[in-house]
């Protein structure tokens, strides 16, 4: 393109004569009209389709604040089929054929909850309940974690398998000598120290379904929907039995009462019952055990205790050194420790440490070994690895006394 006129590349050589060089120039000017005009043909052209969308925006956004402004009832997509899609509202049970656009077609599935407007017309589809539920339950089909890995508490693992896996197991010794298993078991002692990884053992042990709830999430993130979930997560349990439920940090659902009436403490409450309501109703739950963890027993309400309840209660203390011992052996199975890697000594230096921690120090010692570059991990590493961690602790305390 050219930017000014003395740019412009004329149709001629300088030593054309006068004449033609005047045709030449008539003859691109004939042609530059014509480009022009077709020009501002298209110009013309899109300014008109331009002005058919802007009204067709408009009416679209005039149509979009209409549907929004009026009250919307929730229905459930019953069918999608080439006449339109088949929809039964909440509440009355009606059931209507509605026409949706393409791209709302495709959002579209059988058993999808969709907000309708008063002419039954879908205005949008809403998320689905059970996405709710997955953010605190977490389902595990088929959890790895096996006896063999948790270190250092084997009279708890003999308590738990009598009590939760024989009966998932062999339902049928229980009933020929006349007794019932607990409904419940309560893991009952400090962080870190194998509560989940023995339920979740359980769950291996007898190809049950792992469905975790955390009692805190329960009651501060989902506040007025906790003994909603509370009777979902039983549900999701009957459909996925056999299943162990864990219920983690049950001390927040189930803490005594105490005597301030704010609104908080009744939601809680109100989880709190709905749980016993579902546990007294056991029997007929079919293969459904549940395992409950707290590192507060003395914060829990008596009435969850009660027997029918959770009335098997198991301690699960930190290691002792023998414990703390298998512990780091369990941690370095798929390290390659040198052999002057002492356990006996390291569960003595650890004086304190539950099985998480142990865990910690162990990774931690391989990261020491992979920043001097080796693969192999030495004792020096571990000793490294707990100063370290020890020390991370103590700024840790530091740092709260002065926040
Ligand atoms: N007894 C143990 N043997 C082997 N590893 C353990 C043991 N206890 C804890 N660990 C390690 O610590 C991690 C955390 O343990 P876990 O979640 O089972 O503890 P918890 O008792 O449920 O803790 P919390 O009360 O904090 O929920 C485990 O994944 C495992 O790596």
């Amino acid at each position: 393109m050219t930017d000014t006129v003395d740019d412009v590349d004329l149709p001629y050589d300088e030593d054309t004569s006068k004449q033609e060089k005047i045709e030449s120039l008539e003859e691109r000017v004939e042609v530059l009209e014509s480009q022009n005009e077709e020009m501002r043909d298209k110009l013309l052209d899109a300014n008109a389709e331009n002005n058919k969308y802007q009204q067709k925006l408009e009416r679209l956004t005039h149509e979009n604040k209409k549907l929004k402004q009026s009250p919307l009832f929730v229905a459930t997509v019953q069918e999608i089929t080439d006449d339109g899609v088949i929809i039964k509202q909440h509440g009355n049970n009606q059931e209507a054929l509605t026409e949706v656009t393409d791209e709302m077609r495709e959002d579209l599935e059988p058993d999808a909850r969709v907000a309708v407007n008063n002419s039954l017309s879908i205005v949008q589809t809403l998320d689905d309940e059970t996405d709710v539920r997955a953010r605190v339950m977490q389902v595990d089909r088929s959890p790895s974690v096996t006896y063999s890995d948790i270190g250092g508490i084997t009279d708890q693992i003999e308590e738990v398998r009598e009590t939760v896996e024989m009966p998932l197991k062999s339902p049928e010794m229980f009933g020929d000598v006349g007794i019932e298993p607990p409904a419940g078991v309560l893991l009952y002692g400090p962080p870190g120290t194998g509560k989940t990884m023995l339920a979740k053992a359980v769950a291996n042990q007898t190809d049950a379904t792992f469905i975790k709830m955390a009692g805190s999430e329960l009651v501060h993130k989902f506040i007025g929907e906790g003994a909603k979930l509370v009777r979902d997560l039983f549900e999701l349990a009957r459909q996925h039995q056999p299943a162990v439920i864990f219920i983690d940090e049950i001390d927040a659902i189930a803490a005594k009462r105490t005597d301030s009436k704010t609104s908080g403490d009744a939601e809680v409450q109100r989880t709190m019952m709905q749980l016993l309501a579902e546990m007294d109703g056991f029997e007929d739950r079919g293969d459904i055990r549940i395992i409950a963890a707290t590192n507060r027993f003395d914060m829990l309400d008596r009435a969850i205790l009660r027997p029918g309840r959770f009335d098997r209660l198991i301690e699960v203390p930190k290691p002792n050194g023998d414990g703390r011992e298998q512990i780091f052996k369990i941690h370095t199975r798929s390290m390659n420790v040198t052999d002057d890697v002492d356990f006996g000594a390291l569960a003595d230096m650890v004086e304190e440490a539950s099985g998480a921690d142990i865990k910690a120090i162990c990774t931690e010692a391989g990261m020491f070994a992979i920043r001097d570059d080796r693969t192999e991990v030495k004792m020096e590493d571990f000793e490294n690895a707990h100063a370290k961690i020890q020390q991370e602790e103590t700024d840790d305390e530091v740092s709260r006394t002065f926040a």
